[in-house]
């Protein structure tokens, strides 16, 4: 992999939540990342995908400090974010912005559009007209007509107030841009036009992006590079075109597999559809954390947990199906 294309890269994150009772005693601890790594290239997108609560929201947040992590590392620009504070910090950090899947949550329902979307740049000192003419700029880019930049967000449709989520991201000009979940509350008509325009705003602004989702259709058309997470471990990496014509790990054949329409798509796909339910992060499975719901699962599996590694060029799975001489075998 080209180290100058890459633009963020995270090493070796992880995160525990830990309850603590009234005496400080640490009574249940979550392992909701852990040792995480992945490299994100410049105007390209990272998809990242697994089921609800396998810790993709919280990787995202780690690597925004919207929480702080356990340990690790943030790579962007020379500097390690997650070790930088102060002024330093909230330079840096405006050029990484973060769309939720809620556009309540970003929004304030007591200003209007314009201001909502001005509202990041004179938190940074711009005056108030200038960060209002920078405002029209970017609901225009989304797509909002200028008469309906004194209208309220509670007067729109879930679509439209996406959109100006989506320009209240972009008026500080991040480098990279992180949507969680960005467009699973949308119908579907609505979600096909918001993917639209976030490929669209993707070329126009040079944007990277971190695309997070649990489902397969959008990782699909949105990403260029997939990681596919359970339980808080990446379980594999690969390009999307790769992972999506030949998952190797047991756990991506069987999203594919349990995904209806992926089905139709990928008949070929070997593997088994998933049941049973997610195991409590609070408990998680020694060694591979899939193996309670993996049918080939080994002795091994129990007692130590996979590493990533190479089964084609930059795929890479953590699975102990895929050892050393199976992948020199499939080399050759
Ligand atoms: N602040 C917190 N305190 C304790 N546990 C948390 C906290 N935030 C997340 N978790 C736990 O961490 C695990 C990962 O959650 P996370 O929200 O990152 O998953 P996710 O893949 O993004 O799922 P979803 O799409 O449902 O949000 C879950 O078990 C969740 O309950």
């Amino acid at each position: 992999m080209d180290d100058s294309n890459t633009i963020l890269e995270v090493s070796h994150i992880s995160k525990t939540f830990r309850s603590k009772n009234i005496f400080g005693r640490t009574t249940s601890e979550v392992s909701a990342v852990n040792d995480v790594s992945f490299r994100l290239q410049k105007q390209r997108t990272f998809g990242i995908v697994g089921e609800s609560g396998c810790g993709k929201s919280t990787l995202a947040r780690l690597v925004l400090r919207l929480i702080e992590a356990d340990g690790g590392r943030v790579m962007y620009q020379g500097h390690n974010l997650l070790a930088l504070g102060g002024e330093e910090l909230r330079k840096l950090r405006r050029d990484i912005q973060m769309v939720f899947q809620d556009p309540f949550s970003s929004l304030n329902p007591s200003m209007t559009l314009l201001d909502n979307v001005a509202f990041p740049l004179w938190v940074n000192g711009t005056s108030k007209q200038d960060g209002r003419i920078a405002a029209h700029r970017y609901l225009e880019a989304v797509g909002i007509p200028r008469s309906s930049a004194e209208r309220y967000p509670q007067s729109l449709s879930g679509g439209q107030r996406q959109r100006v989520a989506i320009a209240r991201a972009l008026v500080l000009e991040p480098k990279i841009v992180i949507a969680d979940e960005a467009v699973s509350a949308l119908d579907k008509s609505i979600q096909a036009q918001a993917l639209n325009l976030f490929h669209e705003l993707q070329q126009d602004f040079r944007l990277s992006m971190i695309f997070i989702s649990h489902d397969l259709h959008v990782v699909e058309l949105m990403s260029d590079t997939v990681m596919v997470m359970y339980l808080g471990m990446v379980v594999e990496v690969a390009s999307v075109e790769d992972v999506y014509a030949q998952p190797y790990h047991p756990y991506t054949q069987a999203l594919f597999k349990s995904t209806p329409s992926m089905d139709v798509t990928h008949k070929k796909l070997d593997g088994f559809k998933l049941s049973g339910e997610l195991p409590s992060p609070l408990n998680p499975p020694s060694g591979c954390r899939f193996r309670t719901r993996c049918p080939m699962a080994m002795e091994t599996c129990a007692e130590h947990m996979p590493e990533l590694i190479e089964v084609g060029d930059g795929h890479t799975v953590a699975c102990h199906l895929y050892g050393e001489a199976d992948v020199a075998r499939r080399a050759i």
